[in-house]
This record gives structure tokens, sequence and C-alpha cells, in this order.
């Protein structure tokens, strides 16, 4: 089955998502958002589809990377299309990011389970059909009723809780809302969930993400004394030593690298230096489906969890084919929004939840998104 094209439709839907001056996402007025669907095609009509920000696959890296590498492959040679992809990285002068690796390895895999009509998390494994969720909420903000105090996120967490999710990750106020960072605020708002939810829902923090050593020493000890579950960066995740020093210095399981560069390889690193006791890798951040189950199977070889970033068919695919993940997070939540309506170019959504919390993996071929072609064909822009 030789990859014959790759090309990408951008397209634009409606969003009540608004980006923040750090780039955290919050509720806010519908606007027009663009999205661009990437399409590898065989030279027998399968064809595999992935979604990403138009910038990160822009003309120049479909033109630059993508193609060059891909047309002409055997499509099920996918290892050795990521490594040639990947090793161009380096020469790349940081245009080829971890992220649109991600998205063409996605589309690949996509093609490849559609072609063989299987889901890919069955492709991979299939260790389980079903996942526990936890809600992983929005950065706080500053909209009265939304998550702008301690008692907002526990009415919130009550809610949640309600809706059947076991776990509950709180991400706290960060800059730009006025009084963050703020580590008292933090911990205020983890002891108001704590409060409201009682001792039986697991709960996470994943705060600002640049405190000092000391700041992030003194809410991992309150967190400790509320039973959080994980305490998920705190500090910079460039600085794996004071990772180290974290953890060495807390009870409280430290979880990371979420957004450090450096896929599997890096998160070898942090194993080594105890910078975590608990893995993060993400299919969208460490290039994709594959690499996340290697730093999976590297946190399995060292009797640790990797808990997988984010939402989507791609998160799913890992869970489903790996023991040693507990939670599928699904988000990013706010009192304003509800999750559960699918966005315009899908008919539906890809991680439905019953009542217990539990999301069941697709069963549909591929990745499984169900996918609105005639929306995405009638809003295309380009
Ligand atoms: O706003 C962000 O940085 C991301 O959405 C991030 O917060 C979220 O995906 C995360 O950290 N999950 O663990
Ligand atoms: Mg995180």
């Amino acid at each position: 089955m030789k990859i014959e094209s790759v090309n990408v439709t951008v397209f634009q839907y409606p969003t009540r998502r608004v980006s923040d001056t750090a780039g955290h996402s919050h509720p806010g007025p519908e606007s027009m958002a663009k999205m661009a669907m990437l399409t590898i095609t065989a030279d027998d009509g399968t064809k595999g589809y992935s979604f990403a920000p138009p910038e990160v696959v822009r003309p120049f890296v479909v033109n630059t990377f993508f193609r060059k590498v891909l047309v002409g492959q055997d499509a099920f040679n996918r290892e050795r299309i990521w490594q040639d992809l990947a090793h161009w990285q380096r020469g790349s002068a940081h245009q080829l990011t971890e992220r649109a690796l991600s998205f063409v390895e996605q589309a690949l895999w996509d093609l490849i389970g559609r072609k063989l009509n299987m889901p890919v998390w069955k492709l991979l494994g299939g260790f389980r059909d079903k996942v526990p969720a936890y809600g992983s909420t929005m950065c706080g903000d500053d909209l009265p009723g939304g998550l702008s105090t301690p008692d907002e996120y526990a009415s919130f967490a009550e809610k949640l809780v309600a809706r059947g999710y076991k776990a509950i990750k709180l991400h706290t106020w960060m800059p730009p809302v006025s009084f963050a960072p703020n580590p008292k605020m933090d911990v205020k708002a983890c002891a108001a969930v704590r409060e409201a939810v009682g001792p039986d829902i697991d709960l996470m923090i994943d705060g600002y993400h640049w405190y000092s050593r000391t700041e992030a020493l003194y809410i991992g000890k309150e967190l400790e004394k509320l039973d959080f579950a994980w305490f998920e960066e705190p500090m910079e995740e460039e600085s794996m030593s004071s990772y180290a020093w974290l953890a060495e210095n807390l009870s409280i399981p430290i979880i990371g690298p979420e957004s450090l560069g450096g896929k599997h390889h890096s998160r070898a690193d942090w194993v080594k230096a105890g910078a975590c006791d608990i893995l993060r890798a993400g299919a969208n951040g460490v290039g994709g489906i594959s690499p996340t189950l290697k730093v999976a199977n590297l946190a399995e070889s060292f009797g640790m969890d990797c808990e997988v970033h984010g939402n989507g068919a791609a998160s799913l695919a890992v869970i489903g084919a790996i023991k040693n993940c507990r939670w599928y997070e699904r988000g990013l939540l706010h009192p304003f929004l509800d999750y559960d309506v699918p966005a315009a170019y899908l008919n539906s959504i890809v991680d439905p939840m019953d009542e217990n919390g539990i999301v069941s993996l697709p069963t549909g071929p591929g990745l499984g998104e169900d996918i609105n072609f005639a929306y995405i064909e009638n809003n295309t822009v380009s």
C-alpha cells in the first residue's frame, strides 16, 4: 500500500473556546476558528486523517517534509517513516515540530487502521475497551460563576461528581489572571474541592508551571494533607534537577514531564534522575502515538504508571493498548461549556462517558473519529 498523497484541508467552525496570553483556553463568546484536516491517501484509495492547528501543518511543513518523506513509501512502514521525519527535525531549523510529527503519525495510524478495518488501540495491543476518566478543568479565570474562586471550583467539582467522574484535576489560576500566580489561592481551591467531594474522589492539581522550588514545596506539602493523588507541572520542566529535588522532598507523587520536548528520550532521563514518580506523555506532544507508547513501555519497565496527556482519539489509541495508565484526561472542562456537544465537524464525540465516569473506546476503524465530511467540505477555506 504505497502513499500517493498528503494533503491539508483548512476549514472553519464555531467555537466558544478562547486562548489567553499564555495559551490557556477559557470560555468566551462564539467565534469562528480554523482547523486543518491532514489527509494521507494510499494508492488503493485508503485514507487516513488527523486534525491539527493549521499553522502546525502549514504548506511549508507539508511540502518540505511530509511529502518528501511519505510519498512513495509503504504506508505500513510507519516506524521507518517516523524515524526519517524525526531525524529531519534537527536540520529543520525548528520548523518540523514535535506536534507536526505527531499529527502526520496519527494520520498514518488512522490510515493503517482503516485499511485493516480495526481500531488503532486494538492493533496496538487491545488491553481494554473502557477506561475511567478524570475531569480536567480549564485553568482558573475571573469570570463570575466560572472558576474564579475556591468556592466556584468546589461547586463545579460537585457537578462533575454528579456527572459520574471519580477523579478531578484542577488547573488553577495563572497569569494573566490578576492575582496569579498565588500558591495560597491554589491551596485554597484544592482544600475547597476536597471538602466538597469528600475523601473517595481522586484529586490532582496542575497549576502555574513556573513556581520556585520553595513555592512548589509549600504547595506539595499542603496537598499531602489533602491526600491529592498527584502534583503536576509546578515548575519549569526544563529544570529536571528541580523536579528531582522536589520528588525527594515530597511524598505526594510527582508526575511529568508534560510539555518538555525530547520525546521518549527526555522522559528516560527523568526516570533515571528520579525526577518523577509517574511519567507523562501526550500523543500530540511527543511525536505521536508510537513515541507515547514507547514512554508507557519505559514506565512499565520501571514499575511506573504513564498518564497520557490530553483528551482525544490519539490518547485513547494509546490508553486502550496499555495497562499502566489509570485515567483518561477528559477535558478541558468549564461550568460554561458542555463538553459532550461535538465540534461542528464531528458527528459525535470520540470519548462518550457513562454515569459511572467510564469512557468507552471507539470501535470504528482507525482512530475512530466520527468525521462530518460534508460539513468540512462546505466550510473549507483553503
Ligand atoms: O492550557 C494548556 O496548557 C493545556 O491545555 C494544558 O493545560 C492541559 O492540556 C494540561 O496541562 N493537561 O494536563
Ligand atoms: Mg498538564
